[in-house]
């Protein structure tokens, strides 16, 4: 650690650790009657309870003291100032505007964007509403049944996973669908579940010169004028990017292009046209709706104080964790089927802008820096990979996410989701002591021997740490605070890391060799001399399968 500003807090925070030596977090209940009143915060109808951690009100102060010794706020101020916090990229990182719904002023490099931003946003849910209500008619002057967004990352997942989530919102005579792998099996699956003749293709790309939505793009265009003509593609087809040539080129009409802005990061676009798949599904009014969830946390954000601020206690907690604890990991697990994606967006959301390890001036960081992201849907889970967490050698902390309403499902089996969330909770940081596995061996009737033998398997250590998100139900509203509440809690770990979230040159170089590779992966002749042993290898053995 060598970076002054937050040296000292940081020191104490690692001295603070041995508090915790023989101290439990079922420890820190039994002492403190207090401890689920001041350890959850209220926004709105969401709670996030983080009393299940290895923390207490030292703890909190400390974490507190080195977001302040980073000067959390101030790095903020500048966020929201729309100055340029991506120094490699030269960019601002205004995606809080997209979701601004008063029309309020809100600066890029010094220029108000509300006024375009605001005529985009109309453009494009007048459009979707026009599709969803039958107003705008395919070629053959039918209603659209089908719409296909083609794009991938941050073109994909945030629409994707949106769509899923809000599924009781979609319009039952529209069906969504989201193609994004450069795999043609991806395409070609979901060209066997559309009618073409009644199908739209939002193609989602931030650059429009992507491989994999690019390859996609053209396949699709081949495939409705195979079936339709090459006079249905404009009718067909519209596009969401910041390039307007590149999509002019494509063939798309001008009243079908949406844009966005190079100040909108790709995995922080859902908000802008992006979303416009969404829109079509869910309709102006929810996806509005949407935009409210993620401007209540703007505010939220903005204007609580730290030691309440969710975003900032969840970053504040993941960084104890990660840089005092170790923990490498950190799981999301949504008591909430249709949450289903909601991991997967996460990965890239946090993977994409903290997985970095150099800091903004470019030296080393100094610190860990973002944790390996995963989660599935609880109880899915439980059967899957929550062994590790009860026994395993590794401590992974938990986000859970829970609904207290179900949405259009059984209300009935929706009590037993709800145990097994807290259930799991529980068991994680109360565990269970060899003496208590021994006196339910006895009483099960077996001998000291086979105690003895058994005992050790049955012991959860517990003290393992969680999160529970608690809200009334997944409406376009609440997930727009789900999302958020992440994103703010990325750009403030990003702050006390002292890295830039908003940029990826991590993916750039595995795409350059793609790109070298691709004529030696489709050409059997294709000269490999100068490639390393292993992929040269590798060429040789897929060509001589491909003969066989
Ligand atoms: O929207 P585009 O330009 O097609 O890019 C897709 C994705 O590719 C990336 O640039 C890197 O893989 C992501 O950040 C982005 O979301």
């Amino acid at each position: 650690m060598d970076r002054p500003e937050i040296s000292e807090a940081f020191f104490a925070l690692e001295a603070h650790l041995s508090d915790f030596h023989d101290v439990t977090i079922a420890d820190l209940f039994t002492k403190d009657a207090r401890r689920f009143a001041d350890f959850h915060v209220v926004l709105d109808d969401l709670l996030f309870d983080f009393s299940k951690h290895r923390i207490d009100r030292t703890t909190l102060k400390l974490l507190l003291d080195l977001a302040r010794a980073a000067k959390l706020e101030e790095r903020r101020a500048v966020l929201f100032a729309g100055a340029t916090i991506n120094p490699t990229e030269g960019r601002a990182a205004m995606h809080m505007a997209l979701r601004t719904m008063s029309g309020v002023p809100m600066q890029v490099q010094g220029r108000d964007v509300m006024p375009e931003v605001l005529a985009e946003r109309h453009k494009m849910l007048a459009f979707a509403e026009a599709v969803r209500d039958g107003g705008l008619k395919t070629a053959a002057g039918e209603r659209f049944a089908h719409v296909v967004n083609i794009g991938i990352g941050g073109s994909d997942l945030g629409p994707a996973m949106a769509a899923r989530a809000l599924s009781p919102f979609v319009a039952p005579h529209l069906d969504l669908h989201f193609v994004a792998n450069v795999d043609g099996a991806d395409l070609a699956d979901t060209l066997k579940r559309v009618d073409l003749a009644r199908t739209l293709f939002v193609v989602s790309s931030k650059t429009f010169t992507t491989l994999e939505t690019m390859t996609n793009a053209r396949a699709a265009r081949r495939a409705v004028i195979d079936r339709l003509g090459e006079a249905a593609v404009p009718a067909h087809f519209a596009a969401v990017s910041t390039a307007p040539k590149e999509v002019a080129a494509f063939g798309i009409p001008e009243d079908c292009r949406f844009l966005f802005w190079d100040w909108v990061g790709g995995r922080y676009s859902l908000w802008s046209s992006i979303g416009l798949s969404l829109a079509i599904g869910i309709g102006k009014q929810n996806f509005e709706d949407f935009l409210r969830g993620g401007e209540d946390v703007d505010n939220h954000f903005t204007t609580t104080p730290l030691a309440e601020n969710i975003p900032v206690l969840m970053a504040l907690i993941e960084i104890w964790y990660r840089d005092f604890w170790d923990c490498a990991a950190q799981a999301v697990i949504p008591y909430d089927q249709r949450l289903g994606r909601f991991p997967a967006y996460l990965q890239q959301l946090e993977m994409e802008s903290n997985g970095k390890s150099v800091d903004l001036s470019g030296a080393a960081a100094g610190t860990s820096t973002g944790p390996v992201i995963f989660g599935e849907p609880g109880t899915n889970a439980q059967h899957a990979f929550f062994q590790l967490f009860h026994q395993g050698t590794e401590i992974v902390p938990v986000d859970f996410l829970l609904a207290a309403e179900p949405l259009a499902s059984d209300p009935a089996q929706h009590p037993l989701l709800v145990a097994n969330c807290l259930a799991q909770s529980e068991a994680l940081f109360r565990g269970r002591t060899r003496a208590e596995v021994e006196a339910k061996l006895r009483a099960q009737g077996l001998d000291d021997e086979a105690i003895a033998a058994l005992a050790p398997h049955k012991v959860f250590e517990g003290n393992r740490p969680s999160s529970t998100f608690l809200y009334k139900s997944l409406t376009p509203r609440t997930l727009g605070r789900l999302i958020a509440l992440y994103e703010h809690k990325v750009f403030v770990q990003s702050v006390i890391w002292n890295i830039d979230p908003f940029d990826q040159w991590g993916v750039e170089l595995g795409k350059e060799l793609a790109l070298r590779l691709a004529p030696l992966s489709a050409d059997p002749a294709a000269d490999t001399t100068g490639l390393d042993a292993s992929t040269a290898g590798l060429l040789a053995h897929l060509r001589a399968l491909r003969k066989t």
